[in-house]
């Protein structure tokens, strides 16, 4: 029998970073607003649904002007985040039945596509726990409070972290519980969930240099070079 693959799309974040007006998910980049890049790329892999998490008292606006305007069939559920991206994840798990893979994916990285998505997909049932990331291009310094660099770990043995980060659902929800039980306000990705509370090693796969996070006004612009550049490629 098939097991079920379901995305979690984050959209529940304020964008403090970016600096405007409406927050960066509803923010237009080229024509469209750029959670509808993500929710397009699950749209089109073959993942069986779509949870969208925003932001509380924003379910109307992103119903209206998202989901009613750009009819997605696989969204399934739309539902508010919390406080930090691990509360939103955390919501979002415990509204899922607890059956078959998950991909978490960050609403504000609007370059995934769905082939990468596919290569998740297969990883996922492989590997059973998986994050998307690529070897970091630059040097990286462990810097103290008065910036100066303590030391310089071996450029080789580090990855920065993309999502989707994909596991097993009933696995990382139990590791999201055992961590919220813990009070632990420390975790930045769902791969450090797992590391920490779960019950396996996470596995990196690459995924692009392309598939950043749009968090400060520049990355619109790199965003739509990018979005360019594919419509040309074509
Ligand atoms: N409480 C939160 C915080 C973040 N996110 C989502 O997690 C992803 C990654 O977060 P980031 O890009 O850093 O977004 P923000 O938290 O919105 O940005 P900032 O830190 O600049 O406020 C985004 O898609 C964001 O919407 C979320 O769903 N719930
Ligand atoms: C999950 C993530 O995108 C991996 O790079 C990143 O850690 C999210 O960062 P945030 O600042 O917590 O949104």
């Amino acid at each position: 029998m098939k097991e079920k693959v379901t995305a979690i799309v984050l959209a529940a974040g304020k964008g403090s970073r970016m600096h405007s007006e409406i927050q960066k998910q509803y923010m237009t980049l080229l024509d469209r607003p750029v959670i509808t890049y993500a929710l397009e790329a699950f749209e089109k892999s073959s993942v069986d649904e779509i949870i969208l998490v925003v932001a509380p008292g924003e379910i109307e606006y992103a119903q209206e002007n998202i989901l009613d305007k750009y009819d997605y069939k696989k969204v399934s559920g739309i539902i508010t985040g919390g406080a930090e991206r691990y509360d939103s994840v955390y919501k979002a798990l415990c509204s899922m039945p607890e059956e078959g893979y998950v991909l978490i994916h960050d609403g504000a990285r609007a370059f995934i596509t769905p082939e990468l998505i596919e290569f998740c997909i297969e990883q996922v049932k492989k590997d059973k726990s998986c994050v998307m990331g690529m070897p970091v291009k630059d040097t990286i310094k462990i810097v103290d409070e008065d910036c100066y660099a303590v030391s310089t770990p071996p450029r080789s043995t580090m990855w920065q972290i993309q999502t989707p980060q994909c596991f097993v659902t009933a696995e990382i929800r139990e590791a999201y519980q055992k961590m919220m039980e813990a009070g632990d306000d420390s975790v930045t990705d769902d791969g450090m969930v797992m590391e920490t509370y779960g019950i396996r090693g996470v596995r990196m796969i690459k995924g692009s240099y392309e598939n950043m996070k749009i968090t400060t006004p520049e990355d619109m612009l790199l965003g739509e070079a990018i979005l360019k550049g594919r419509s040309t490629e074509r």
